[in-house]
């Protein structure tokens, strides 16, 4: 029986920009590798999410934002894992994203998302971000 931990919070960002907004695809040899996801990572003891946030995309991205807004936390258990993943809308303050670590970046429209395999916590942060985009837009297609 595999026993699973919980890695407790990790934060990610949904970077908006002209109508799309950023994914990365996980690089192969960690935890979903391959997957594409939003950019962010574990908050550190001592950190506010805010902080995690813009060292994770300093670290991962070489990018300053400025938040936009909290979407609702998403409690997930993997077979080995289990944590609360928490994505912020937000857009870029300073800098131009780069992969670094990632095996790829891009910009897409919420429309476009069901073509991309995402992790099982993102699959709620994805349905509530398409039904703000929906709500603020009245189109699936656009992006604020
Ligand atoms: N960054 C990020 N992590 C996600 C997402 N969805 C999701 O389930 N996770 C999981 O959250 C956990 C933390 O992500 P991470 O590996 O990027 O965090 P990190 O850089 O702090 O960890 P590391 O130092 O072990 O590499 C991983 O188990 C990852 O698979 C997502 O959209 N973005």
């Amino acid at each position: 029986m595999t026993t699973s931990f919980h890695i407790g919070d990790v934060v990610c960002a949904i970077i908006e920009c002209d109508g799309k907004f950023l994914i990365a695809r996980r690089p192969k040899g960690k935890h979903l590798a391959r997957k594409w996801e939003f950019p962010g990572g574990k908050v550190e003891a001592g950190e506010s999410e805010a902080e995690a946030l813009e060292r994770e995309l300093l670290e991962e991205l070489d990018v300053r934002v400025e938040i936009v807004e909290r979407l609702t936390p998403v409690e997930h258990s993997y077979p080995d894992r289990s944590l609360r993943l928490i994505a912020y809308r937000c857009r870029i303050a300073a800098g131009v994203p780069d992969a670094g670590e990632h095996e790829e970046l891009r910009w897409i429209g919420i429309d476009k998302a069901s073509e991309y395999d995402f992790p099982e916590a993102d699959l709620p942060i994805l349905a509530e971000y398409r039904m703000k985009i929906v709500a603020a837009t009245g189109d699936p297609q656009k992006t604020v």
